[in-house]
């Protein structure tokens, strides 16, 4: 199966001396293309930093990371912007719309910043598919965080991404708004075909991808194809009996 995105060997610290903290130490892992990958693992594991490296945010100390056949260690910070801007989405806990836009147009923006025209039959089956067709005209302020995720989603999704990277999307939002945000996430690769990456600490969120990647202490440590939220909840329960993940409490 071909990857979306692929990082080998990768290292990262932070820091120097004393104080430096290697936050991935060696991983090398491949996000399938088409598929919905989660990542989870333990507080500090090295999850946000391996998607921030991988969706080129962040830059290795290490080995390599690669976007389909680019390879982002060769590419200046003018030209990640671009790939960025042009080849990926995000999505973040915190919404990060835009208050003062239109639901429309926040949907819009990275196309708008980025001079690209929309592409109209996709933006319109986006729309539909994220059911807020009746929204479009509202500013972010009249949605429920719910609604407000379901529109970061849209944004992510408006420039037909290669892939979509998801930090924590439902770490702000109640269980049925996260679920509707999952589905929707489910539905970018199901019938967008898009790739997503997603960290989350929730088994229940994890459960919806198609393989959990699972790192410790900046590793790759298990994989897991077909994820049920019960065998994510007990492989998370094996690493630290000391802290529970958040959707065991
Ligand atoms: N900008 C930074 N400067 C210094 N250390 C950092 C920085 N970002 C992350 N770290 C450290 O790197 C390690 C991995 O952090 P990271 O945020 O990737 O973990 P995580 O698994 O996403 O954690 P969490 O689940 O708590 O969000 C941690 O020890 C963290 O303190």
């Amino acid at each position: 199966m071909s990857a979306a995105a692929r990082v080998e060997d990768a290292v990262k610290e932070y820091g120097a001396g004393e104080t430096r903290v290697r936050a991935l130490d060696g991983v090398s892992v491949e996000f399938a293309a088409a598929r919905f990958t989660a990542v989870m693992g333990p507080s500090g594991s090295g999850k946000s930093t391996l998607m921030h490296c991988a969706a080129g945010l962040d830059t290795l100390s290490g080995g390599r990371a690669w976007l389909g056949d680019t390879e982002l260690s060769a590419l200046g910070d003018r030209e990640l912007t671009l790939l960025r801007r042009e080849r990926l989405g995000f999505v973040f806990q915190a919404f990060n719309l835009v208050p003062t836009l239109t639901v429309r147009e926040n949907i819009t923006l990275p196309l708008d910043l980025g001079g690209t025209a929309p592409d109209h039959d996709w933006l319109d089956a986006l729309i539909d598919v994220v059911g807020l067709g009746d929204r479009l005209h509202h500013r972010p302020g009249q949605l429920s965080g719910g609604q407000q995720q379901r529109v970061a989603v849209a944004r992510a999704l408006a420039g037909r991404p290669q892939v979509v990277f998801a930090d924590e999307p439902t770490g702000n939002l109640d269980s049925r708004s996260g679920g509707e945000v999952l589905g929707l996430l489910r539905s970018a690769v199901d019938t967008m075909h898009r790739s997503v990456v997603m960290v989350t600490h929730d088994p229940a969120a994890a459960a919806y991808a198609d393989t959990v990647l699972f790192l410790a202490d900046g590793r790759l440590v298990d994989t897991m194809q077909q994820p049920t939220a019960a065998r994510v909840l007990d492989r998370m329960k094996a690493f630290d009996g000391r802290r529970a993940p958040a959707g065991a409490r």
